[in-house]
């Protein structure tokens, strides 16, 4: 399959941990992917691999099998609007309004003067708007991000990533402090992209029955390596605890009472 995204045997090593550690993955075109584990496991690290915020101390990363970690410059760029990036923090310009943040996510393609005046085209304002009322924001539009609720925040970076008109969707925790509403709004959005529009969706949680509800498929990370790798079906409880041992078992669980959400796409 051309479009697939492959990781072969990669590591990275920061001083003596081994926050990756020799991981091969193979992710098809059009999955939707959550990454779980305890904290400390790798999974942020995993995604930074593929995004190229970090570089791999071993191995390589394919994408349609051109080795990507070989990226620099205007390729490299192209590879980081290829496979947006959604984070935990939002990370949005807080002053300014939604719209613009949203159009933002053009920038990659805008010459370095155009840039800095940030002039867009009619054509890439009513793509943002249009990427807002995916989302149920177009109301918010000319609200300033800094007002809007964490949740609101947080999908308007996915209409931010969206504009973007990535390939891949990498979310790093994205739902890690919103409230269960917010956080199932969330997720609905991002598994709606995945189906509307075919977009590998990766996404680093921290709650079993989130990754059970959305995921077609579910890789458990620990110590940087990859436990298992699976349906949601075959991640029982009893998996979890061979993989986790009771304690792992019993703070999943934990998380899944204080933040856990329920998919109205697969209701
Ligand atoms: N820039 C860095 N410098 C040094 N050590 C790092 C760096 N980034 C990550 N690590 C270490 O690598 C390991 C994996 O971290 P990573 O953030 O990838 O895990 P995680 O599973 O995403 O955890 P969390 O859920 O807490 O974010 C940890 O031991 C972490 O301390």
């Amino acid at each position: 399959m051309s479009s697939d995204l492959s990781l072969q045997k990669v590591s990275r090593h920061f001083g003596e941990t081994r926050a990756v550690d020799d991981v091969s993955l193979d992710i098809r075109s059009g999955q939707f992917v959550g990454v779980i584990g305890r904290s400390g496991a790798g999974k942020s690290t995993m995604l930074r691999l593929i995004n190229r915020l970090v570089d791999p101390t071993e191995g390589a990363i394919l994408y349609e099998g051109r080795d990507i970690t070989a990226l620099k410059g205007k390729a490299l760029r192209e590879w980081r609007r290829d496979c947006a990036m959604i984070f935990q923090q939002f990370n949005l310009v807080e002053r300014l309004d939604v719209l613009t943040n949203v159009l933002i996510g053009r920038l990659a393609e805008h010459g370095f003067v155009s840039s800095m005046a940030m002039r867009f085209s009619d054509e890439e304002r009513a793509m943002a708007i249009q990427a807002l009322d995916r989302l149920d924001l177009v109301p918010q539009a000319l609200q300033r991000a800094g007002t809007l609720s964490g949740g609101q925040q947080q999908r308007v970076a996915i209409a931010k990533a969206l504009v973007q008109q990535p390939k891949i969707m990498l979310a790093d925790e994205p739902i890690a402090s919103l409230d269960p509403a917010n956080a199932t709004l969330v997720m609905d959005g991002l598994k709606t992209i995945n189906r509307e529009d075919g977009i590998t969706v990766l996404v680093n949680l921290h709650t079993l029955d989130t990754a059970r509800a959305y995921c077609d498929r579910i890789i458990a990370m620990r110590q940087g390596r990859v436990f298992f790798d699976g349906t949601a079906a075959q991640l029982t409880d009893d998996v979890v605890r061979d993989i986790y041992g009771l304690e792992g078992l019993r703070e999943f669980n934990e998380a899944v009472t204080s933040t856990s959400v329920h998919s109205s796409v697969l209701a």
